[in-house]
């Protein structure tokens, strides 16, 4: 087992500079994800405003209920009703215009936030969907999954607070207005705080960057290993493993615990400076403010507005380094989701269509080669015809290409040289849809969704119906098991749920049930990549049998190991070493080509093995 390490980081993120133009970069991305969801950020930014003013606002009523009701009655002994009246609805109407406006930001942030990370998150499974399976081979699941959870949450985290950063700059703003129309000195401490705030920040930023970038791709790491092996649970349970596979484990976790400490401890250093700025501001400007009204600058009044401007302003400021904390994180996020949505390769499809008819399908490989990505030449120069309504048996040892030609003929990957054609049309010009409709590929491992039967048969393909599906079990020697399938009285049969990978079933009878799954779509070809191993050689036998005088009679491919199942193939096609070295009929083979009466014996003798052992377990465990 490979180790999935920063793995999958590709090299164009690892060679831009994440350490500089981080704010640039940062301040990028806040903007494409405004653009995105505009709405809500107006909403959520007005808000943030509006609370600022009415704040503001509240700052000159306090002055004014101070210098104007409180004052006076502690003068004079007592003050008007009316008076009093007045300031306590000005304090009321400005808290409640505050609270309602602080609802309108954080829905506001809120909404934007998990709008824009459902588009990433839309647009990443797209992508997935939409490249071939050669990238998918390169990138491990847990990297994907990371690439949609944490790397989109951690690209939109400046969200949640920009609103209220947006809010607080407005304020700021206004606020040394206000500074400066009130008294300069005191202006002039709020100069010198403000600036040294966005300066530690932007600092924070840099330092934040890299280890921002080690943490996000320690997260995929974890999420890739730890994916892994919750997948393989049972190889690992049965071979013993559980010790060395949470070494694994732990090896990621302790990187990711000490790359997380490394950030916390970054933070633990920038975070009291940067929160503790503002309260000393507070604190200088309260004294310089002091010296003011002293010296008659200033009087009790503007005194006690700019003490309150000033500590109403010291948490919220807080907000703008909040985003500007996040933002190494975000950029850092953005690229891995940029990474996975800029990925080329995918298949496109041509314009041409296939008619709709339900008759046999002709398959033809010519002068077909194949080269994985590594390298490494499958086929070559493979020719070969499925005539319609035949059935061709795929044979050869282990590795000599069966697969390859199997998803060469399911148009899952194209050739590097030659063409595969379906009734004289290279599956390039075809359209999906049309190649959806006309070919069925079924593989050995069968995937189950965790569904019910009917809804893991008929996979939203419209116009399937009940009598379709069990027609399409009965075809598959899958109508006996799913009819026998009762979870409870009310959902039994088609209505059973079959669990995760549908763990309720056995090996055998996922493999009918992808069986049934594709011939319920009437395919014109029929791709069988080792798709009965698991059956009884028997119901294979009969199955087979039944497929090739079925009323929907299909072309099949079948790649095939059992005597039985190769002998009720038309032709047989042998290949070794990615080559067709015979053709022919089996009892014709198995006279002129040694190697394929070698091949084939060697299988009979693993199967009667198989079923010897089997015959002897059923004996001793009845004995
Ligand atoms: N993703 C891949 N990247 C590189 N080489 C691959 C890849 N998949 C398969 N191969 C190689 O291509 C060759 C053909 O593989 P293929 O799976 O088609 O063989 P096969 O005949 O189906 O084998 P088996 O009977 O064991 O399933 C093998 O040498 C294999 O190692």
């Amino acid at each position: 087992m490979t180790l999935p390490t920063g793995a999958d980081t590709p090299s164009s993120l690892d060679d831009q500079p994440v350490d500089d133009r981080i704010l640039r970069q940062g301040l990028r991305n806040i903007g494409d994800m405004i653009r995105l969801e505009p709405k809500p950020f107006a909403i959520g930014a007005a808000g943030a405003m509006a609370n600022t003013a009415v704040t503001l606002f509240l700052s000159f009523v306090v002055g004014w209920v101070v210098s104007g009701i409180a004052v006076p009655a502690y003068e004079n002994g007592e003050v008007a009703f009316g008076t009093v009246m007045v300031g306590v609805a000005a304090l009321l109407g400005t808290s409640i215009v505050r609270f309602s406006t602080m609802c309108a930001r954080r829905i506001g942030a809120g909404v934007m936030m998990f709008g824009v990370q459902a588009h990433w998150r839309r647009r990443i499974t797209r992508r997935y969907l939409a490249l071939p399976v050669s990238w998918h081979q390169k990138h491990p699941t847990g990297t994907l999954l990371s690439n949609a959870n944490a790397d989109v949450e951690a690209a939109t985290r400046p969200l949640a607070p920009l609103p209220f950063a947006v809010g607080t700059l407005f304020m700021v703003v206004v606020a040394m207005g206000a500074f400066f129309w009130i008294d300069w000195a005191i202006a002039m401490v709020a100069l010198g705080m403000f600036p040294t705030l966005f300066a530690l920040n932007a600092l924070f930023a840099t330092k934040m960057a890299p280890r921002a970038k080690r943490a996000q791709e320690l997260r995929a790491e974890v999420s890739a290993v730890g994916h892994e092996s919750f997948d393989g649970a049972l190889v690992v349970k049965a071979m013993g493993r559980e010790a060395a596979e949470t070494e694994r484990f732990s090896a990621s976790a302790e990187a990711l615990r000490d790359a997380m400490i490394g950030v916390g401890r970054l933070r633990a250093a920038f975070e009291p400076a940067i929160s503790g700025l503002p309260e000393i501001g507070v604190l200088v400007a309260l004294l310089v403010g002091l010296a003011r009204f002293e010296a008659g600058a200033i009087d009790l009044g503007q005194l006690v507005t700019v003490s309150f401007m000033f500590s109403v302003l010291a948490f919220p400021v807080r907000a703008i380094g909040w985003v500007l904390g996040d933002l190494p994180g975000s950029v850092v996020g953005r690229r891995r989701v940029d990474h996975v949505l800029s990925a080329t390769g995918d298949m496109t499809y041509g314009d041409n269509e296939l008619p709709e008819t339900t008759t046999p399908a002709r398959l033809e490989f010519d002068a077909v080669a194949y080269a994985y990505p590594d390298g490494h030449e499958a086929l070559h120069e493979v020719t070969f015809t499925v005539e319609p309504g035949t059935t061709v048996a795929l044979v050869g040892a282990t590795g000599s290409g069966k697969s390859t030609l199997a998803h060469l003929a399911a148009r899952l990957i194209d050739p590097t040289r030659g063409a595969v054609t379906l009734d004289h049309q290279d599956l390039r010009d075809l359209t999906h849809a049309s190649l959806a409709r006309t070919t069925a590929l079924v593989q050995q491992i069968p995937f189950v969704f965790d569904d019910t039967i009917r809804a893991n048969l008929a996979l939203d393909r419209a116009g399937l119906t009940d009598d379709r599906l069990w027609d399409a079990l009965i075809a598959a020697g899958a109508e006996k098991f799913v009819a026998a399938l009762a979870s409870t009285p009310e959902t039994s049969g088609l209505d059973t749920e079959v669990g995760e990978r549908g763990t309720t079933l056995s090996g055998g009878q996922r493999q009918r049930l992808t069986l049934a799954r594709a011939l319920a779509g009437t395919p014109r070809l029929l791709i069988l990549d080792d798709a009965t191993s698991a059956v009884d050689p028997k119901i294979e036998s009969q199955i087979l049998t039944g497929l090739k005088h079925s009323a929907d009679l299909a072309s099949v491919l079948v790649v095939a190991y059992r005597r039985a199942t190769i002998a009720l193939a038309d032709e047989v096609v042998f290949l070794e070493d990615g080559r067709i070295t015979a053709r022919g009929t089996h009892q014709d083979l198995l006279q002129t080509h040694q190697p394929y009466a070698d091949l084939v014996t060697a299988y009979e003798r693993a199967e009667a093995e198989r079923e010897f052992e089997g015959e002897f377990n059923d004996e001793e465990a009845t004995a």
